[in-house]
């Protein structure tokens, strides 16, 4: 079983728990269900934005432990200080080690910022849950997905006044699942089954999504050359976790990347 496969087996079971333990009526309950929520696409594209989506991982299944000393809260109004567009928080526990309370502190501590509740949707009580939790924007990975799932949970995303983020791999999940209930389009670098990422899939994929989609690089992503070249092929947003998280600093590590490519997109 690959590793994807092996976190949506998982995910079902997870979901059946949750859904017996809390109901939909509950969670419309909670003090954030009714918030009004924040667009990413309007950051993302507003003059001037550096587009980076700066992400709170604690750790991967490939990587491992990333930074286990670190709290949600500080690094992510890190993150917003040092220009961050946008948030992305995992919610995933088993494999990524985050949780709904790394999320509802990042939350708490950035209100007025879009956020992304990172995590594997497969489900429509999920998305419920991303309300509840004061999310804006979630995330349908077409690798784990049946394009008519990806149509349903979409249309029902933004039913809710979520932004959906579809993520694709490859051109064949791109041309199957793109739809209109769809905002941003992310192309994911890291191959899931080895691991390694490259921004040759990105270039591809560019000239292949149609323009009234927000364009998102993901995974991978460390130097201010590299941002410069995506932006040249379209992208408008840059989805960055590790190359952060792996230091003492994040915020601080995400303000050098920044001062590097507005100094260079200047010159
Ligand atoms: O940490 P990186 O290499 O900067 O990547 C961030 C983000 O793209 C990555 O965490 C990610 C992309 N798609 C996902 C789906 C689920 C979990 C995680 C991800």
């Amino acid at each position: 079983m690959n590793i994807l496969d092996k976190i949506v087996a998982h995910k079902r079971i997870e979901v059946a728990e949750a859904k017996s333990k809390v109901s939909i009526a509950d969670l419309e309950k909670a003090p954030l269900f009714g918030r009004k929520t924040l667009s990413l696409k309007q950051a993302l594209t507003a003059e001037g934005a550096s587009g980076v989506i700066s992400e709170f991982k604690r750790k991967s299944p490939s990587k491992g432990i990333i930074n286990d000393s670190v709290l949600p809260e500080i690094v992510t109004k890190g993150y917003v200080e040092a220009g961050a567009c946008g948030l992305s928080v995992l919610t995933d526990t088993e494999f990524f080690g985050g949780t709904f309370d790394d999320f509802a502190k990042a939350r708490a501590a950035n209100p007025s910022t879009p956020m992304l509740r990172k995590d594997f949707m497969i489900d429509e009580y999920q998305l419920w849950e991303a309300k509840a939790i004061g999310a804006d924007v979630i995330l349908l990975i077409a690798a784990c997905l049946t394009p008519a799932e990806v149509r349903q949970l979409g249309r029902k995303a933004q039913e809710l006044g979520l932004e959906v983020l579809l993520e694709v791999h490859d051109r064949e999940e791109l041309e199957q699942s793109v739809c209109e209930y769809v905002d941003m389009v992310g192309v994911n670098n890291r191959n899931l089954k080895t691991f390694v990422t490259s921004i040759e899939t990105s270039l591809e994929l560019a000239q292949l999504i149609p323009d009234k989609f927000v364009k998102i690089s993901e995974s991978g992503l460390k130097d201010a050359e590299t941002i410069l070249q995506l932006r040249e092929a379209g992208y408008q947003g840059f989805l960055i976790g590790e190359s952060f998280m792996v230091t003492q600093n994040p915020g601080l590590a995400l303000k050098e990347l920044i001062g590097r490519f507005q100094l260079t997109s200047n010159q």
